[in-house]
């Protein structure tokens, strides 16, 4: 095996750890040749796709790609910004804000950045630049809070092969999952609540997740417990009772069996009973991106109504929302522990502010007892 000619670490430099958030990817324009580039290295990932690769070549080469690339094109060109696609803008935002939250609290020796499993940035890029910039210290922060071996595990083997080339490798921490933290669990409540404020309440509040293949589950992918986990903890947070929400699977892909309830066809059942007003939510997505603006917003909106639906609110993902960037630093903290990102002076003050805080809620609990 040949090592990659890598730059040797810049001893001294102002920020030795780094924190990368990392989402799935998307196209770099919308359009035909951008897609099939994309969607070639998404689906030719075996932990995605786990049908034997001689099989897959095929299909995917001469159905999936011909076909679906200036379909999928079409739709991403539905929901296209200015500033390009909504999950890269997002995944930006996020990182960028996240950044000056961890400052602020005093983590000056520590940087923010992102990558992308499939297309760009990409993170083998993503992570020699950080070696270039002296980054001894890794924290990959996948944008998934479940853990699914389609996605998660997927962001860990690419950590692994760029790191298996490299010679000198930093220390190195992944995040495996947050769907129970208690940082995303109330950035969800609030965002659900910010929502129902302007707009009242509905009849149900569906929370649709991506789906994977049943397979994945039977052979011990715990994504969708997590999931379930995740919806328990939200409806439990805003006072729902059972019958007050519903968790279903979107994106089905291909022929086999994925987790059921899938969520279009749920949604018309829903519309054909008289159900009046459903929210739409899409937790396990943390940034807007075509499953949900397109496939949900759009597609699903329109399934539900013309089966006889009232009214269809989408509440948008979590994206830049202060409390999902408080919820990101809460998540990260707990993660760093232990690595030196403050400087002496810094973490002295962090350390006085906490002792402060802790003095101050003895003396609140004294109070109330
Ligand atoms: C082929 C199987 C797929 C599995 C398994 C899968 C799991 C999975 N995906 C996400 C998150 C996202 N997927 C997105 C798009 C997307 N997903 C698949 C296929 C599988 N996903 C395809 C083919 C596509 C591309 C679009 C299309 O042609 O339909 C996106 C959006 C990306 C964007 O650019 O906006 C996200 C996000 C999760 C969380 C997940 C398993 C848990
Ligand atoms: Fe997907
Ligand atoms: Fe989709």
């Amino acid at each position: 095996m040949a090592f990659r000619k890598e730059p040797p670490y810049t001893h001294g430099s102002p920020a030795s750890t780094a924190v990368v958030l990392v989402n799935l990817g998307t196209p770099d324009a919308p359009d035909a040749p951008s897609l099939r580039r994309y969607l070639r290295q998404f689906l030719s990932d075996p932990r995605v796709v786990e049908i034997p690769r001689a099989v897959w070549w095929f299909i995917l080469n001469g159905i999936i790609l011909p076909f679906r690339s200036s379909k999928s094109a079409a739709k991403y060109a539905s929901i296209w910004t200015e500033e390009g696609s909504p999950l890269r803008v997002h995944t930006q935002r996020q990182a960028a804000a996240l950044g000056v939250q961890l400052a602020a609290r005093g983590h000056h020796q520590l940087q923010v950045t992102y990558a992308m499993r499939y297309g760009t940035p990409s993170l083998p890029q993503v992570l020699d630049q950080l070696k270039e910039q002296g980054c001894t210290r890794i924290l990959v922060l996948p944008a998934y809070p479940q853990y699914s071996g389609t996605t998660t595990a997927s962001i860990f083997d690419a950590v692994f092969e760029h790191y298996r080339q490299v010679r000198n490798i930093p220390e190195l921490r992944l995040i495996r999952n947050y769907h129970d933290q208690d940082g995303y669990i109330q950035a969800l409540r609030q965002s659900v609540l910010d929502h129902w404020e302007l707009n009242g309440r509905p009849d149900k509040l569906v929370m649709s997740f991506h789906g994977v293949p049943k397979r994945t589950l039977l052979l011990g992918d715990p994504y969708h417990c997590e999931c379930y986990k995740t919806a328990r903890l939200l409806a439990q947070s805003l006072g729902l009772s059972e019958g007050e929400y519903l968790v279903t699977f979107q994106s089905r892909f291909g022929k086999a069996e994925w987790l059921q309830p899938y969520t279009a066809p749920t949604l018309q059942e829903l519309g054909r009973q008289g159900v009046r007003r459903v929210d739409v939510m899409c937790p396990g997505f943390t940034s807007d991106c075509l499953e949900t603006l397109e496939e949900i917003a759009m597609e699903v909106k329109h399934d539900f109504l013309q089966a006889g639906g009232k009214e269809f609110h989408f509440i948008p993902c979590l994206n830049e929302a202060p409390a999902w960037i408080g919820g990101m630093v809460e998540i990260v903290e707990q993660h760093l522990a232990g690595w030196p990102t403050m400087s002496n002076v810094a973490a002295r003050d962090e350390a006085a502010r906490q002792a402060l805080i802790s003095v101050e809620r003895a003396k609140a609990l004294g109070a109330s007892q």
